[in-house]
């Protein structure tokens, strides 16, 4: 089998920058071959770790940047297939959702009413079209369509709406979308964000069986916090200096675990006993009384109770699907069925309370949120943590000194190397969840609602995030931390509450 690209000794400069005047992109000469199906002398399978690991993906495939000296990238496969380099590739990319197709807000409660139009585009339709896109012949078009649902656990949600999909859901349909591409190589980038354990498990063996196969070759673009699956033999790390260490999964592992170590002063997970925990009073926030919620027959939420009071920690956990997201949206007064459920909020049967007012009195963080937060906007880093006062997702002017300071304070502890006043839509994916959760936190809401508030965070800003959440909430402010990882929960799992849901039915609480 012929090898996907060849690099000896290559650099790479930005477009238009001579290498006279300009520094490389990658500090180091990159020497690699990327062989189909992980052939060559042993069997290889490759995760590239760092926040410019895209970067060196389109430089390698797509050359946008340009490759100095110029032989010393070449592309054997797509010289024997007759194509371009970049056509013998497909990505999976997990930040948005599939539903996003324009720039504008996308309004991620839709979900929960009665669908319209477009919104109403099943699984099976989505991806007969993907498949025909693809380019796949007509008469083998359902089975192959047939065949990558299978693979990927998706014969269940065939008839679902696409919108309806829960944010695990729709990461494996993206991930069977690349796939109807069939190209020689299907490039991940966090594919394991927002996976539950035995989805990671069922996911890093279908990425292995693939790979093996070459069917198609796959390569993972992961976080440096993110845990390597078992089957993945080499590394190539890119540092925040643009270095380059590559080689045995061991071997790059260790070495970096130990310049992390002296660099940040060591792990973001660290708990001490009492760390993070509030003062709870017998005040009631939220209170749910069995609270059935169904979909077009289709059950998500069965016989809830719930009782959420001041002060309190809650970690909520459930596999994804299990109706996490569709349980805190009848909190937020997002889902329309909240209005006729036995609910009560802030002191208030449900129907009673404005869900512009709720969203005063509720900070919430989340993967939606991010996904749908506007991105043609006009937004400065300031203006998207303001907008938390009212929980919009428009320009909100500060109102008062008190206010200014307070955003201030957010940015200074959250994004110190972000200028205030830079647009929400230049910074990495990284900076734009710290902003997300300090405009959760902006208005020191009495209900915190953090839906896996840490996803897409690199190291140092998890830390730093978390470190917050630890030490700066006031005590009477309860908490809701949803999260698949017990060593994510800011404060001692043991001494707080926990919530798990099964299938839609509350599982265990203690
Ligand atoms: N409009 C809808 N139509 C059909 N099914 C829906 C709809 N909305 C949600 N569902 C289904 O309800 C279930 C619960 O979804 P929910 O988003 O609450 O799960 P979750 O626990 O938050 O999952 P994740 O961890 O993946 O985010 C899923 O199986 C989802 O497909």
């Amino acid at each position: 089998m012929s090898a996907l690209f060849d690099a000896r000794k290559c650099l790479f400069y930005a477009l238009g920058h001579t290498t006279r005047t300009a520094k490389p992109i990658f500090r180091t000469p990159l020497t690699w071959t990327l062989h189909e199906g992980g052939q060559g002398a042993e069997k290889e399978a490759w995760a590239v770790i760092g926040p410019h690991s895209m970067r060196l993906v389109k430089a390698l495939f797509k050359q946008s940047d340009k490759p100095v000296p110029a032989t010393s990238l070449t592309h054997p496969l797509a010289a024997q297939q007759g194509v371009f380099p970049w056509e013998t590739y497909s990505v999976a990319n997990f930040s948005t959702r599939l539903s996003s197709a324009s720039d504008g807000f996308v309004d991620y409660t839709a979900r929960y009413g009665s669908l319209r139009g477009d919104e109403t585009l099943t699984v099976s339709a989505y991806l007969q079209s993907r498949a025909e896109l693809g380019g796949s012949r007509d008469d083998k078009r359902e089975a192959l369509v047939a065949g990558v649902a299978r693979r990927l656990d998706l014969e269940r949600l065939l008839d679902r709406p696409l919108i309806g999909l829960s944010n695990g859901q729709s990461r494996r349909l993206k991930i069977a979308h690349a796939l109807l591409q069939q190209r020689s190589l299907l490039v991940l980038e966090e594919p394991y964000t927002g996976l539950d354990p035995p989805s990671r498990h069922r996911l890093s063996d279908l990425l292995h069986a693939l790979h093996d196969a070459a069917a198609p070759s796959v390569l993972l673009l992961l976080k440096p916090s993110d845990e390597l699956p078992e089957y993945i033999t080499h590394v190539l790390h890119i540092g925040d200096d643009g270095c380059i260490s590559m080689g045995p999964k061991k071997t790059v592992v260790e070495a970096v675990e130990k310049a992390q170590k002296i660099a940040d002063g060591g792990s973001a997970y660290t708990t001490n006993a009492q760390v993070g925990l509030g003062e709870t009073s017998d005040r009631v926030l939220v209170d749910m009384r069995n609270v059935t919620i169904t979909h077009r027959n289709t059950p998500i939420l069965n016989n809830i109770s719930w009782k959420v009071r001041v002060g309190e920690r809650w970690h909520l956990q459930g596999y994804n699907g299990s109706g996490k997201t569709t349980l805190l949206s009848l909190v937020t007064g997002d889902h329309p069925q909240s209005y006729t459920k036995d609910i009560t909020l802030f002191d208030s049967p449900r129907n009673r309370i404005a869900t512009t007012q709720l969203a005063t009195l509720i900070g919430t963080a989340s993967p939606e949120i991010t996904a749908a937060f506007p991105r043609s906007t006009t937004l400065t880093a300031f203006d998207v943590v303001a907008t938390g006062f009212s929980g919009v997702f428009c320009y909100r002017p500060t109102r008062d000194a008190e206010e200014v300071e307070r955003v201030h304070h957010l940015l200074k502890e959250l994004t110190p190397d972000v200028d205030p006043k830079t647009p929400y839509t230049q910074l990495s994916q990284s900076e734009k969840n710290c902003l997300l959760l300090a405009r959760a936190l902006v208005g020191k809401s009495p209900l915190l609602i953090l839906d896996e508030p840490f996803q897409g965070m690199l190291p140092a800003d998890l830390k730093r995030a978390r470190k917050y959440l630890q030490t700066a909430l006031n005590s009477d402010q309860a908490v809701v931390f949803v999260t698949h990882y017990e060593k994510e929960v800011p404060w001692d799992i043991e001494k707080g509450r926990y919530i798990r849901l099964k299938d839609g039915r509350v599982d265990f609480v203690h």
